[in-house]
């Protein structure tokens, strides 16, 4: 049959070839879509490794390694075994619910104080407590410590990484250990206009019978935040141990309350820490002229605060916890700040 039989007879073999054709354009224009896609994957994944590495608190990657989409959005990790927001929408801090290499770029630069009051014997806690923050405390970033103390000579010399120095400052102690505890607002308050508003953009406030002994860094960092104190996080709001005495500024009654925070780790931007601060001060005055002193101290003066005052961030018991005193609950993955072993008798006489 010669050619031209074929084409004017066959007129099903001329549409098998048309679809033919129509049919290998189509599956080679895929191909080519798939190229650049392999590539993407292979980006994508490259993202997924950093990504794991920035939980494990790698240095931050570059923003052009990755395609923001693939990299940063899909991969937010989630937890269900937790409360991870607040009524008022502030988010909880738990382990695996955020990612350190975006929230380090976030926070390049920033300067970040550390308040620790060390009076009188409490002094020998200093070491432990700034030995671990160097490993474990805003690694990576500015860091002053501000070490308020009634003894300088005994503040340990420790070698301290790039980027992060000690402040000493000298302040007068109190006989009552309840009176120092107490005071620190007021000194936080005059040293915040003095001088940790032109030096330091956050201020973390933190008990010095303490250790570091996970990461805690910027994720901490917000307007205003508090801790869940380790003690009542499972508690229900009757049995959170506010001042109940209604002359005491620090009164809060049966029927209010969010959560009970630990006077232990607080913290936020200065001019908010400055506020807090302030406020639970004046109320400590009037308090101490009403010849009452609220049942925790400072500590019930910072709940009646932060109940008013809504922290923009909370952070779980994870940021303060107590091995000899709790059990610890298996969704508290990690503990990165607890307390030191202390003979409260001793330590607190003179
Ligand atoms: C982890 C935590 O949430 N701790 C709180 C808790 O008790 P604590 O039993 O942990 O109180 P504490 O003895 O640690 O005293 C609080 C802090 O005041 C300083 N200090 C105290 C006495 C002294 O002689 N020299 C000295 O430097 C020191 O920084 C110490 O860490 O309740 C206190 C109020 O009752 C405070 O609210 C603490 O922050
Ligand atoms: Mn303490």
């Amino acid at each position: 049959m010669e050619l031209r039989d074929f084409w004017g007879k066959s007129s099903k073999s001329w549409l098998f070839l048309i679809l033919l054709f129509i049919a290998s354009f189509g599956f080679y224009s895929n191909v080519f879509n798939w190229i650049p896609r392999w590539r993407q994957r292979e980006v994508s994944q490259s993202c997924e490794a950093h990504h794991l590495q920035g939980q494990r608190e790698s240095p931050p990657l570059s923003e052009g390694d990755c395609y923001p989409d693939t990299c940063r959005v899909p991969r937010v990790p989630r937890r269900v075994d937790v409360l991870l927001m607040t009524p008022w929408f502030a988010p909880i801090i738990w382990d695996g619910t955020y990612d350190s290499a975006i929230l380090d770029a976030q926070f390049r630069n920033t300067t970040i104080g550390l308040t620790v009051f060390a009076i009188k014997k409490y002094v020998v806690f200093l070491k432990l407590f700034l030995e671990t923050a160097e490993k474990y405390f805003m690694v990576g970033h500015r860091v002053i410590y501000y070490i308020l103390t009634d003894r300088p000579a005994d503040v340990p010399q420790i070698p301290l990484q790039e980027g992060r120095r000690v402040v000493i400052l000298k302040v007068r102690n109190y006989t009552r250990w309840q009176d120092v505890s107490l005071h620190r607002m007021e000194m936080i308050s005059n040293f915040s206009q003095q001088r940790f508003l032109h030096e330091v953009d956050y201020l973390v406030s933190a008990d010095v019978d303490m250790k570091f002994s996970d990461h805690v860094g910027v994720e901490i960092l917000s307007s205003l935040f508090g801790t869940l104190h380790p003690g009542f996080y499972a508690s229900d709001r009757q049995r959170f141990t506010y001042e109940r005495r209604p002359l005491s500024q620090a009164y809060i009654p049966e029927d209010e309350g969010d959560f009970y925070y630990a006077g232990g780790f607080f913290g936020g931007s200065v001019a908010e820490v400055y506020r807090l601060t302030t406020a639970c001060h004046q109320a400590m005055v009037v308090d101490k002229a009403n010849g009452i002193e609220a049942v925790w101290h400072e500590e019930s003066h910072l709940n009646k605060y932060l109940l008013y005052h809504k922290p923009t961030k909370v952070l779980s018991p994870e940021y303060v916890w107590d091995e000899r005193m709790l059990r610890k609950p298996p969704y508290l993955r990690r503990l990165r700040y607890v307390a030191v072993p202390k003979n409260h008798a001793q330590i607190r006489s003179r």
